[in-house]
């Protein structure tokens, strides 16, 4: 089994890195960490950058999870290959781009492109924010599913991954305490879905609410409230139609060995408990 730790980083191809940076600096207040000769590194917490864009076609979307050492990092890949899964593993000049001392590539049965990592790297400089929107941290991805029940059964059984909550049969899974750090979305291609990073208060939320607004970026849902995870949310569209969203408050599953997912019905309350409906962007379909 694979142990996944945490979600480590998004990379996202981009063609226009200047554009990428000033949404990323002054619309969604991530801080700039180094600026590569084709890749843009920004930070959001205590990690040494947690969002890469790098030069390139907006369709190449990574995802990165960390696991415990490279021991386990071997294991995996074995455990990839035997699954019929393709592996590259990355030579060191790629794990220098990604700050990581050794990593994995793999596609997941929807053809989502994840990275396995060891040891990401982190800053001993604390993270200052571009703009004052309360993030506390990256937390989790939305990731589309061409079909969620199975990619539930290749996250669970594979990776360990747990599943917290489902609406309909979308669900949100665990790999630490934290309620969901995947969620799966049904989609027609892979794709990433969204990308979650936690505010320090709803008055974050609401704050960047008006922030955004009065800067046209298109708000696509919310403010509004989870019931599944309980937090306060607000998604917003950013460059190449990428969705981010802010969020505070996501519960914590407290009792690992006891807990049981909860059903929701696939019906807009399952998605927010205040009313909020999503305007332009698709809900996930049952
Ligand atoms: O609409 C359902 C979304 C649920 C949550 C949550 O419970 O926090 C998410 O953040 C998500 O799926 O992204
Ligand atoms: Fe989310």
């Amino acid at each position: 089994m694979i142990q996944l730790k945490d979600v480590s980083y998004v990379r996202l191809g981009s063609p226009d890195l200047e554009q990428a940076e000033q949404f990323a600096t002054a619309c969604l207040g991530l801080q700039i960490a180094e600026r590569g000769k084709a890749d843009l590194y920004l930070r959001s917490d205590d990690r040494s950058h947690t969002l890469c864009y790098s030069e390139g076609n907006p369709k190449d979307q990574t995802v990165g999870f960390e696991v415990d050492d490279e021991a386990s990092l071997q294991n995996a890949a074995a455990t990839l290959e035997a699954l019929g899964h393709g592996v590259h593993a990355g030579t060191a000049e790629e794990a220098d781009r990604r700050k990581v001392k050794a990593f994995i590539g793999f596609r997941d049965p929807s053809g989502n492109h994840i990275e396995l990592v060891v040891r990401p790297e982190r800053s001993g400089r604390r993270y200052f924010a571009s703009r004052d929107a309360g993030i506390t941290g990256f937390s989790h991805v939305g990731l589309n599913s061409t079909d969620p029940a199975r990619d539930e059964r290749f996250w669970t059984q594979i990776c360990n991954a747990r599943v917290s909550d489902r609406i309909g049969d979308i669900p949100l899974m665990r790999v630490n305490a934290i309620h969901h750090t995947i969620a799966l979305v049904r989609a027609p291609q892979a794709g990433i879905q969204h990308i979650n990073h936690q505010v320090e208060s709803s008055d974050d939320v609401l704050r960047s609410y008006h922030f955004l607004n009065e800067r046209r970026v298109p708000i696509v849902f919310g403010p509004g409230r989870h019931p599944t995870s309980g937090a306060r949310f607000l998604y917003f569209k950013g460059p190449d139609g990428m969705i981010f969203e802010y969020s505070v408050g996501v519960d914590e599953i407290e009792d690992e060995a006891t807990h049981r997912p909860r059903q929701f019905g696939f019906e807009p309350t399952s998605f927010c408990m205040w009313g909020s409906k999503p305007a332009g962007m698709t809900l996930p379909n049952k």
